[in-house]
């Protein structure tokens, strides 16, 4: 997981932001192809999407932001021959901050919103397909997210209320 945080361009009218730039991440040694545009609006605090991935062949990268309101993102390592399997590292993505957050194929992924009306930007790598989509329980007691917690509890959706645990969950070989 990378945090990616592009130079803002203030003036007295506002701001201004390259929010992607094929060449500069080529030029890090990022090569990748984005092919799908996602846009997800949650209206209130403690929205809790994840965790999830798609599988091999259709696995994707994400690049994530924020362009209202404030997210505590989540993703965890579920490649098995990994060394940190089962671990996660979690970051605060904020309009405010307009930082990034490129989450790689073999991670699941997941955020809760920290404050209502919260906009999420995203860009994938391969285009959604269901067969192969999976979740994750966000509350796996053997991966063990500490989630901040939210006035009026969490959110989900029902897919999410019924996702599976990480051991029982078809991972990344
Ligand atoms: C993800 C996705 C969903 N959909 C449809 C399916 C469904 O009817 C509706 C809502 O889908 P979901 O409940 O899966 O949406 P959501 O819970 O927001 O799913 C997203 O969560 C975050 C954490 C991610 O990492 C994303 O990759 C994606 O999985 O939108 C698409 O048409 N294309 C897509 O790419």
């Amino acid at each position: 997981m990378l945090e990616i945080v592009p130079k803002r361009f203030g003036d007295a009218r506002g701001f201004f932001i390259e929010t992607y730039n094929a060449e500069r991440f080529s030029d890090a040694g990022i090569d990748l192809r984005f092919v799908q545009d996602n846009h997800s609006y949650s209206a209130a605090a403690g929205v809790l999407r994840g965790l999830h991935y798609q599988l091999p062949p259709r696995a994707q990268d994400k690049l994530l932001r924020v362009v209202r309101g404030r997210i505590f993102d989540v993703a965890v390592d579920i490649r098995r021959v990994s060394k940190t399997f089962g671990k996660y590292v979690a970051l605060e993505i904020s309009a405010e901050k307009g930082n990034q957050i490129l989450v790689p194929k073999g991670f699941a992924h997941g955020f809760v919103t920290l404050v209502p009306d919260t906009e999420v930007l995203y860009k994938v790598t391969d285009t959604y397909s269901p067969e192969h989509d999976r979740s994750i329980r966000f509350d796996d007691p053997d991966i063990g997210i500490e989630w901040p917690s939210t006035a009026g509890g969490f959110q989900l959706s029902d897919k999410d209320l019924k996702a599976t645990t990480l051991a029982a969950a078809e991972v990344f070989a």
